[in-house]
């Protein structure tokens, strides 16, 4: 069932409760207008109101085109990359970066004092606990640690909403209630999906009438601005963001536009909206003052996204050759030169511009069941805690409760009373690009890393399919237990043997074993350490207990995350049926039990995944069917006159043992057998 609303831009500056718009069942094709794919239940009305999606259908009108070309200029430059031409600091921006006179808005109200910053998803229990934390601020994140399902999407809207307004209370299956106590609550920072994730459950028509999904940076920015940036001002905070997935300079501009745009429409004074950007990508990495520069009204500070960095680099020299090869990814730390060089850029960058630097997210997670893990957990985050404010950072991330006060530790005994270290220009710092580039870090890739990652990607796509989009993990080294979420599976699904431009794999040595192991050539991953990995997925209880099927929204990121897993053989496929299977999907379609309402076969629309490939069991058997029949097509014409000779030879064999005859006669006479009995059927 759809829903159709019609609005005409420019329409209402009311926030939420404001009189309803004109709806009419046929809008005309000319006129700009969004539909909603999915009805509205229970409070969803409370968050979908008309003027909303007037304001939404507003956003999309003036920028849905800009992102597009946006997106657009991402892949050209993701092959130029490809084809040789590094990252560099931009030439026609040299003027920005050679004039000492602009600074950045800076902290806005709220903002001052970052030190501990904690990070999670937004759902009613985590909101709850977030704000009864103690941490300063809250990054409210409907981006990696979200399952972009409708339901999550929505719902997380709400949680924010009531939080807010100070009406948010939760009780739990065994009847713990939940209530937000703390005396000073975390200032509320909230992510927004990245320019390149769509919102399948709202379609924007354009004003040629062409339909495309919404943009989810747009939905989510737009619906949580809209009803509460009078609110949080109110509070003496603000709307404040945090901005992923940034790559370019004129991708920043946009959000600038937007801001400036919702401010006039909204009410707001310029510059009240205030942003942090995530450097989170290779190409976002050399243009750090540019971004700075192009949101300067708007801007409070620069994030160190680790993980997503990481990947970004893997994916960005996925072509490039083994030079570009990563080691495991344990080995990848914050201390290696290319990390150690992208953080001091960027402490040195901000601190120049009057931005505040916070640092990254350190992976392990305290277990309050198992002290040996907690302390364990608790020495490693102190560490590096320690280390990013000693280089300057002025604030951090934590990814749970029981982080903040080691995290805030630290920190206390580098800042003392001062809410931030801006004065620390870090004038020694000097980093060119062939100091962000040099990705050597002398260490082999290894099967037991490899296996891991597998581990890793299975594990997360059945959380993320289910749709809390996170987990909780044992680490493969058996120490402390660290998070799982979008940036740690991207790191994991991309194997270390990509191919390169004209289709060869460029395969590292992979040592057996871990590092001490004899090296190998060739891609370890097999259908053998996969089917070992089939211990990864949860059996029966977690995943049975949350009957729920994932929403299509989320089966965008599939392809994606498994697009490694794809390129290492006829993996993908299966992991993803066990993933499926194991979490009780009988499609990826729609949330709820039962059949897809998109399709007889319980899979996406027409039986197809986003990749364009058919997504019901039926489809990936066809598939893999076909690529068995290719690939031993393929393989016979390689190596034709050889693999003839072996299978002649094992024929030979087999026709000399002694059990093939006795065997064979057994087998024709029960067959003549059988066709006899059917044959004789009335
Ligand atoms: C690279 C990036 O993008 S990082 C940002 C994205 N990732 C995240 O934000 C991950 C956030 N963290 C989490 O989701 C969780 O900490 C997990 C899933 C890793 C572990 O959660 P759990 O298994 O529930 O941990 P645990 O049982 O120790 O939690 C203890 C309590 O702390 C709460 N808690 C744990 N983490 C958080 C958090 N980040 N925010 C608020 N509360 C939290 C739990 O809800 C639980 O509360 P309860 O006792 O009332 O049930
Ligand atoms: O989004 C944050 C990261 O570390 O990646």
């Amino acid at each position: 069932m759809t829903m159709t609303l019609i609005t005409t831009p420019p329409t209402t500056t009311t926030p939420a409760g404001a009189t309803p718009q004109t709806a009419t069942p046929q809008p005309a094709a000319s006129v700009p207008h969004l539909r909603l794919e999915r009805p509205l239940e229970g409070r969803d009305a409370d968050i979908l109101t008309p003027a909303a999606i007037a304001f939404l259908t507003e956003l999309h009108d003036r920028f849905a085109r800009r992102r597009h070309d946006r997106l657009a200029a991402r892949e050209r430059r993701r092959f130029e990359i490809g084809t040789g031409d590094d990252p560099h600091f931009r030439a026609d921006t040299a003027h920005i970066r050679d004039d000492p006179s602009w600074r950045v808005a800076g902290a806005g109200p709220g903002l001052e004092d970052r030190r501990v910053e904690i990070t999670g998803p937004t759902d009613p229990k985590m909101t709850i606990n977030a704000l009864n934390s103690g941490a300063r601020v809250w990054l409210a994140d409907q981006e990696d640690a979200t399952s972009p399902t409708w339901r999550n999407v929505i719902g997380g809207q709400l949680s924010l909403f009531d939080a807010i307004r100070g009406q948010l209370s939760f009780t739990n299956a065994e009847g713990k209630r939940y209530e937000v106590t703390a005396e000073r609550t975390p200032t509320i920072v909230m992510r927004p999906r990245g320019w390149h994730l769509p919102e399948k459950h709202v379609t924007f028509i354009d004003r040629s009438g062409r339909e495309l999904p919404a943009s989810g940076s747009l939905v989510d920015y737009g619906l949580y601005v809209f009803h509460n940036a009078h609110a949080l001002i109110a509070a003496g905070a603000g709307p404040y963001f945090y901005l992923a997935k940034i790559e370019s300079a004129e991708e920043a501009r946009l959000w600038d536009d937007v801001f400036t745009f919702t401010e006039e429409r909204l009410g707001l004074a310029h510059g009240t909206i205030r942003a942090t950007v995530l450097i989170e990508t290779l190409p976002a990495a050399f243009e750090m003052e540019e971004i700075l520069f192009a949101l300067r009204d708007h801007c409070a500070g620069l994030n160190a996204g680790r993980w997503d960095y990481i990947f970004s680099i893997i994916k960005t020299y996925r072509g490039r050759g083994a030079r570009f090869v990563l080691p495991d990814r344990s080995e990848v730390t914050m201390t290696v030169p290319f990390m150690r060089a992208y953080t001091e850029l960027l402490v040195h960058t901000c601190h120049k511009r009057g931005a505040y630097a916070i640092g990254g997210m350190s992976a392990f997670i305290p277990n309050r069941r198992k002290p040996e893990v907690t302390t364990a957990a608790f020495e490693k985050v102190a560490a590096d805690k320690r280390r990013e404010a000693g280089d300057g950072f002025d604030g951090t991330w934590v990814a749970h409760p029981d982080l903040i006060p080691v995290a805030r530790a630290e920190f206390d005994a580098v800042l003392g009373d001062e809410p931030n270290q801006l004065g620390r220009l870090r004038e020694d710092v000097s980093v060119d690009p062939a100091d962000l580039l040099d990705l050597r870090i002398g260490l082999p890739v290894t099967t037991a890393g490899v296996r891991g990652n597998v581990s890793v990607a299975i594990r997360y796509l059945e959380a993320w399919l289910r749709g809390p989009g996170r987990r909780r993990d044992r680490r493969p080294d058996g120490g402390c237990r660290d998070r799982r979420d979008l940036a740690l599976a991207d790191l994991a699904v991309d194997p270390p043997g990509p191919r390169d431009r004209r289709g060869r794999r460029h395969h590292p040595h992979v040592r057996r074993g871990n590092r001490g192991g004899r090296a190998r050539r060739g891609w370890p991953l097999r259908r053998r350490p996969l089917r070992r990995r089939r211990r990864d997925l949860p059996r029966g209880g977690a995943a049975a207990g949350v009957p729920r099927l994932p929403d299509a929204a989320c089966v965008r990121e599939v392809p994606r995350l498994t697009a490694g897993c794809r390129r290492a053989g006829a993996t993908t496929a299966s992991a993803l049926r066990r993933a499926r299977r194991a979490a009780g999907f009988r499609g990826w379609g729609h949330d709820g039990p039962g059949p897809s309402p998109h399709s007889v076969r319980g899979g996406m629309p027409e039986g197809r995944g986003h990749d364009g490939l058919g997504s019901s069991p039926r489809s990936v058997r066809r598939r893999v069917a076909v690529r068995a029949v290719v690939g031993t097509v393929l393989a016979v014409r390689r190596r034709g006159p050889r693999v003839v000779s072996l299978v002649m030879r094992g024929l030979g064999i087999l026709m000399l043992t002694p059990p093939f005859l006795p065997w064979l006669s057994s087998v024709v006479w029960s067959r003549r057998n059988a066709a006899e009995t059917v044959g004789s059927k009335p």
